[in-house]
């Protein structure tokens, strides 16, 4: 699993009990599997068809710094299916896991559409191969 990204639990981010508001962590995750999905099959046309299974392992709370990670777990004709954990930046406790996130590629109509990726791919690699 890779850890991209980072977060600072601010004010604006806690529930009435004064910990991570479990919609704002899901909204930050949608994001994402948004932008992961995007660039790994080029496309900005990208929804997110399905999320299953998440367990709110433990709570964050202000000034904690969290870390969110995602893996492909299947690559299908138009769909990727993505899992992701989110854990404490400092102790690595895990603060939630979600199973399945299926985002979809679409065409310029909106349909589902064949992306035609199999395997992971690196910016990095992309870029090295235009050379
Ligand atoms: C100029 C600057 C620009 C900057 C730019 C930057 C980029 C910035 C990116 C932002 C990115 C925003 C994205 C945010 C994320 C949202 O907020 S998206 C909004 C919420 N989601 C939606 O509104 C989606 C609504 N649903 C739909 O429109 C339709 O269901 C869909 C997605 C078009 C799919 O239609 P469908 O009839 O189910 O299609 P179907 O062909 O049966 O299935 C398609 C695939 O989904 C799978 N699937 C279908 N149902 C299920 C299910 N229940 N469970 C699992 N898989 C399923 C199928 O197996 C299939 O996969 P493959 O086998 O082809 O691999």
């Amino acid at each position: 699993m890779n850890y991209h990204t980072r977060k600072w639990v601010k004010p604006e981010d806690l529930n009435p009990n004064q910990s991570l508001f479990g919609g704002k962590l899901l909204q930050w995750i949608d994001e994402e599997a948004a932008l992961y999905a995007v660039i790994q099959l080029e496309n900005k046309k990208v929804v997110t068809k399905y999320i299953s299974e998440i367990n709110f392992v433990s709570s964050a709370k202000q000034g904690d710094i969290i870390e969110i990670g995602i893996e492909v777990s299947a690559f299908g004709s138009t769909s990727l299916t993505l899992r992701c954990a989110v854990r404490n930046k400092m102790t690595h406790q895990t603060i939630i896991t979600v199973d399945r996130i299926v985002m979809v590629n679409l065409d310029e109509d909106g349909n589902p559409s064949p992306h035609g990726k199999t395997k992971v791919e690196f910016v990095k690699d992309r870029l090295s191969n235009q050379s």
